[in-house]
């Protein structure tokens, strides 16, 4: 059998060496002739799969080791009874941590004492959201939830809570979670554009981690050079990989599409394909994630009641995950010419440096206080007390 995969998915050999032949191709090129003769095809979000790709040839299994499909035509493969999975809720947690360092840098930035008075507004709040809104929520945030389809839905656990776009636009801080849709009833694209835009102010971030799509950035861009405007931290980009660097100077933090990006994430990206893969295939499921990662570089931090305690926090997580140095590295990185920017872009995201989250360190807490020790366990840190 052999299996045609995107290079950039981790632990391929681990995971499908001994279901077939792998053949690595760099995603974002991938063509019908890489995979013409492929029996299995794995990718990640830059390959568009759908008749273009993969008429005329002999794939039955198509696995995207990514949350978001809107690169996958499903209706295709549907209709050419290829088998398809994605990898729901892999990577949550690391976009859930990187929405948290965030907040932490923008408090700092405005010189809030206590990061919990700022309201933050969710759109899209399926399990990303979820999971962004659960830490907010054990923290203290006054957190806001917009989620017009999960609304419409009268048994929904949530359905009381749900706000309209115009509502949760209020809040200190925005944070976008949606997919990116363009002909569903509740679209997301260009769901944010000039209007929305224009009623943010100064005091307010929007964050943007979805898909770039979901924002005009173009409009973006423009509000940026106006009075009052927002400060914005973007993850995701219209377009990429060769994004504007216009707009790259104009935003507070930049980083390359990897809020997903943590070890874990992305190792869980291939491990949930490799399941439906097994299953598809009539295989046992005998692999999981957990038994491929590595020891972190960093693995136990102590604080003593002696250290503030919101400052224990503060270090705890941005060393875990400081979004400054995706931010730097970016803003090195990106110039020249559109080719030039979009191969910088994914470069970026090829080499991206191992990042683990919150749960592969211990932290040892001496002395302090109950709400602190609530605190470290409800961002996802392994406590010993
Ligand atoms: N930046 C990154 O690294 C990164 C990582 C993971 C996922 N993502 C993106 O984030 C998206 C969301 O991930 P998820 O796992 O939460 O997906 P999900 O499918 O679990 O949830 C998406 C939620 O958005 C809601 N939604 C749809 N249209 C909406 C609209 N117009 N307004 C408000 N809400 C709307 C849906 O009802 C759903 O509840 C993915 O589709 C992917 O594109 C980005
Ligand atoms: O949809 C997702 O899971 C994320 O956007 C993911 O991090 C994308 O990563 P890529 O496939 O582009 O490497």
């Amino acid at each position: 059998m052999l299996i045609v995969a995107d290079e950039n998915i981790p632990l391929l050999d681990s995971f499908f060496g001994d279901i077939g032949e792998i053949r690595r191709v760099p995603g974002r090129t991938m063509s019908a002739e890489d995979v013409r003769d492929a029996d299995v095809l794995l990718v990640r979000s830059v390959t568009r799969v759908g008749a273009e790709l993969l008429e005329g040839s002999r794939v039955r299994f198509v696995g995207t080791s990514t949350i978001g499909t809107d690169h996958i035509d499903q209706d295709w493969l549907k209709d050419r009874g290829i088998a398809f999975s994605a990898a729901p809720g892999c990577n949550a947690n690391s976009v859930a941590e990187y929405v948290l360092s965030v907040l932490l840098l923008h408090a700092e930035r405005q010189g809030l004492d206590d990061w919990t008075n700022l309201s933050v507004g969710i759109v899209g709040v399926g399990n990303v959201g979820k999971k962004v809104a659960h830490k907010l929520e054990r923290l203290g945030f006054d957190v806001h939830l917009c989620d017009p389809p999960r609304s419409e839905d009268p048994g929904d656990q949530d359905a009381e809570r749900f706000e309209s776009l115009s509502d949760v636009l209020k809040c200190d801080v925005v944070s976008l979670h949606t997919p990116l849709t363009r002909d569903a009833r509740h679209a997301t694209w260009h769901m944010i554009g000039s209007a929305e835009l224009a009623g943010l102010n100064a005091s307010q971030l929007l964050i943007s981690a979805g898909r770039g799509e979901v924002i005009d950035c173009t409009a973006l861009s423009e509000r940026l050079d106006q009075a009052g405007a927002p400060v914005v931290a973007l993850d995701v980009w219209e377009p990429e990989p060769a994004i504007e660097p216009e707009l790259l100077t104009k935003v507070w933090l930049a980083t390359p599409h990897i809020a997903g990006y943590s070890l874990e994430g992305k190792v869980q990206g291939t491990e949930i394909v490799y399941q439906a893969l097994s299953r598809f295939l009539g295989l046992p499921v005998r692999k999981k994630s957990g038994q491929f990662l590595p020891e972190p570089a960093l693995n136990k931090v102590s604080f003593t009641s002696s250290a503030d305690e919101g400052d224990a926090l503060r270090v705890a997580l941005l060393s875990c995950y400081d979004p400054r140095r995706d931010d730097a590295r970016m803003r090195a990185a990106i110039k020249g010419n559109a080719k030039e920017r979009a191969e910088a872009f994914d470069l970026l995201r090829r080499d991206y440096p191992v990042r683990r989250e919150c749960s592969s360190l211990k932290v040892q807490l001496k002395g302090t206080s109950k709400s602190l020790q609530d605190s470290f366990r409800t961002i996802g840190f392994k406590l010993k007390i």
